[in-house]
C-alpha cells in the first residue's frame, strides 16, 4: 500500500506546482483568516483548478458554520474537508451528510487521554488527522510545527484511517514512520522558508524522505487513500 502524503498551507501556483512534482497525493489549502496560510475563496478557487486531477484538494476549516462550508465547497469543489476546530463527533456526521463530501477530523494530541476521543471520531469521519495539540494561548489550532510524542499512538488499531502531522519535516519523517508505521503523513511548517511560505525544495526533500522510509518500514495494514 502507498504512503499518502499531504502538503497543506498552500498559498501560491508555484506552490501547488511543487507540491505536484513532487509526487504528493493531497495539498491543503487553509482557510481560516488568521492563519499565515489563509487563502480567500476567490484564491482559493485559482489555486485549486490547476491541481483537480493530480491532487486531492483538501479543504481546512476551524469550526466552520453551514454558510461558510457551502461557500467553501462551492469555490473550491474539494475532494475533501478537513475540520481542525473543536467540532464535535456529531458535527462531523451532520457536515459529512450535509455536503456528501470526505471529511478529515483533526484531534489535538499531548498526552494518552486525548486519544479518548477516538472511537466517537472514528465512527463518523473518513481519517482522522492527529496534530499536537495546541497551547492554550495559540492563534491557530495547526500549522504550528509542534510535534507530539509519537509514541502516543502505539495503543491505536492499526486497521484506523489516519494521518501523522505536527512538526514533521524532511529530517524527521522517517523516524516519525518507523515509529507509527502511519498511512499517511502531512506537513506545513517543515516544509516553509517562513509561515505561509512554501520552498519547493523542501517539499521534494520532505516527499523523498517519506517514500523511502514508507518502502523500508510498510504502513500498518489499514486504509490508504
Ligand atoms: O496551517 C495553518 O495555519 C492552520 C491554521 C488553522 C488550523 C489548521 C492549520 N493547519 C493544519 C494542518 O493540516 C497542518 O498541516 C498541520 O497542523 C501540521 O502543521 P505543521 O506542524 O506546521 O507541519
Amino acid at each position: 500500500m502507498t504512503l499518502l502524503i499531504k502538503i497543506c498551507g498552500l498559498t501560491t501556483p508555484a506552490a501547488v506546482e511543487a507540491t505536484v512534482a513532487a509526487g504528493a497525493d493531497m495539498a491543503g489549502f487553509v482557510v481560516f483568516p488568521p492563519s499565515p496560510r489563509h487563502v480567500d475563496l476567490a484564491r482559493g478557487r485559482a489555486l485549486v483548478a490547476p491541481a483537480k486531477g493530480r491532487l486531492q484538494v483538501v479543504a481546512l476549516t476551524v469550526d466552520a458554520d453551514d454558510a461558510l462550508l457551502d461557500d467553501i465547497v462551492a469555490a473550491l469543489d474539494p475532494d475533501w474537508l478537513q475540520l481542525h476546530g473543536k467540532e464535535t463527533p456529531e458535527r462531523v456526521a451532520a457536515v459529512k451528510a450535509r455536503l456528501g463530501r470526505p471529511v478529515m477530523k483533526a484531534l489535538g494530541i499531548a498526552e494518552a487521554a486525548d486519544l479518548a476521543a477516538v472511537p466517537a471520531y472514528a465512527a463518523v469521519a473518513d481519517r482522522i488527522l492527529f496534530d499536537a495539540r495546541p497551547p492554550e494561548d495559540a492563534t491557530r489550532p495547526g500549522g504550528l510545527g509542534r510535534a507530539f510524542d509519537w509514541r502516543l499512538l502505539d495503543s491505536l488499531d492499526p486497521g484506523l484511517a489516519t494521518m501523522l502531522s505536527g512538526g514533521l519535516d524532511p529530517t524527521n519523517v522517517a523516524e516519525a514512520l518507523r515509529i507509527t508505521r502511519a498511512p499517511a503523513v502531512d506537513v506545513s511548517s517543515g516544509v516553509e522558508r517562513a509561515p505561509g511560505d512554501k520552498d519547493p525544495d523542501k517539499i521534494v526533500d520532505f516527499v523523498r524522505a517519506a517514500r523511502a522510509a514508507a518502502a523500508t518500514a510498510p504502513a500498518a495494514a489499514g486504509p490508504r487513500a
